[in-house]
């Protein structure tokens, strides 16, 4: 059974036809890329998938269930999600921030035992923010708070990693940094799921890829049958060149 599915989904985008409904299943252990160009949808499927708005129609299943029955709790408990811009309305430190991913697991009189500030500490330091754990969130670098956003899912630990962009503002070393965390995450039986520009990463560290277009229509499947040059040409509207390096494709735009 996959920890994430959906049936005939039809995500909802004001005045756009239906497109193609969406049946994924998603399985622990894989690393979904959703491509598309800009506008095709793709935050407002992960917002779908987390349960924040809701579907045309069709529906969003967390281990078998449908999300409309679950509680908010009881899907913090299970899923997580990075969102591609954070609004920090109020001051708080980095591990302040970092320790809101346990909030799900404690009771609302609860305060945050030693476990949960391990995990904060041990997620911090994956993503090489630890020696800012003082620092008040809005002094932050664009780079260094995409990293905190991480490393908070990390401190929720959910089964179910949902991340819009989250190389957006990364130098090239922690693209790589986390693209590799989230990869170990899946190879340590987590599903992941993220909206992606970089082609190229989606190449190197997707198992597999869905392809979102403006149309509404989509298609998905394992990486190697979908990073096909023409579809991703028609998808982008960009014609590539495709060049292999160390037995890797790497598409680059052709200008
Ligand atoms: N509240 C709204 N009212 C009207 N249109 C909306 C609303 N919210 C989103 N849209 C439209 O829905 C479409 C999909 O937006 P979405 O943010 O999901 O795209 P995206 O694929 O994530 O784009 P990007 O690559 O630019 O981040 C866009 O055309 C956007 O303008």
């Amino acid at each position: 059974m996959s920890v994430l599915g959906t049936r005939e989904l039809i995500i909802n985008i004001p005045g756009r036809p239906d497109g193609s409904a969406l049946d994924l299943s998603i399985e622990p252990g894989q690393v979904w890329g959703v491509l598309g160009p800009n506008g095709a949808g793709k935050t407002t499927l992960i917002h779908t998938l987390a349960g924040l708005l809701p579907a045309r129609a069709g529906q969003v299943m967390l281990n078998g269930t449908s999300l409309k029955e679950l509680k908010r709790r009881e899907i913090a408990r299970q899923l997580g999600l990075v969102f591609q811009e954070r609004q920090d309305s109020f001051p708080a430190t980095v591990m302040e921030t970092a320790l809101i991913g346990r909030h799900p697991w404690l009771s609302p009189w609860e305060h945050e035992q030693g476990e949960d500030q391990a995990r904060a500490n041990q997620a911090l330091a994956a993503l090489d923010v630890a020696q800012l754990s003082e620092r008040l969130l809005n002094t932050l670098s664009g780079g260094e708070r995409q990293r905190v956003a991480i490393a908070t899912l990390m401190t929720q630990n959910p089964e179910i990693w949902l991340l819009d962009e989250p190389t957006n503002h990364l130098d090239l070393h922690h693209q790589v940094k986390v693209m590799s965390l989230l990869r170990d995450q899946a190879s340590a039986g987590k599903a992941v799921f993220l909206c992606v520009h970089d082609l190229n990463l989606a190449a190197r560290w997707c198992s597999h890829v869905l392809l979102l277009y403006t149309s509404g229509d989509a298609c998905w499947g394992p990486v190697e049958n979908m990073l096909v040059p023409d579809a991703l040409e028609k998808l982008y509207n960009q014609r590539l060149t495709t060049v292999e390096v160390d037995g890797s494709l790497l598409f680059v735009p052709t200008v």
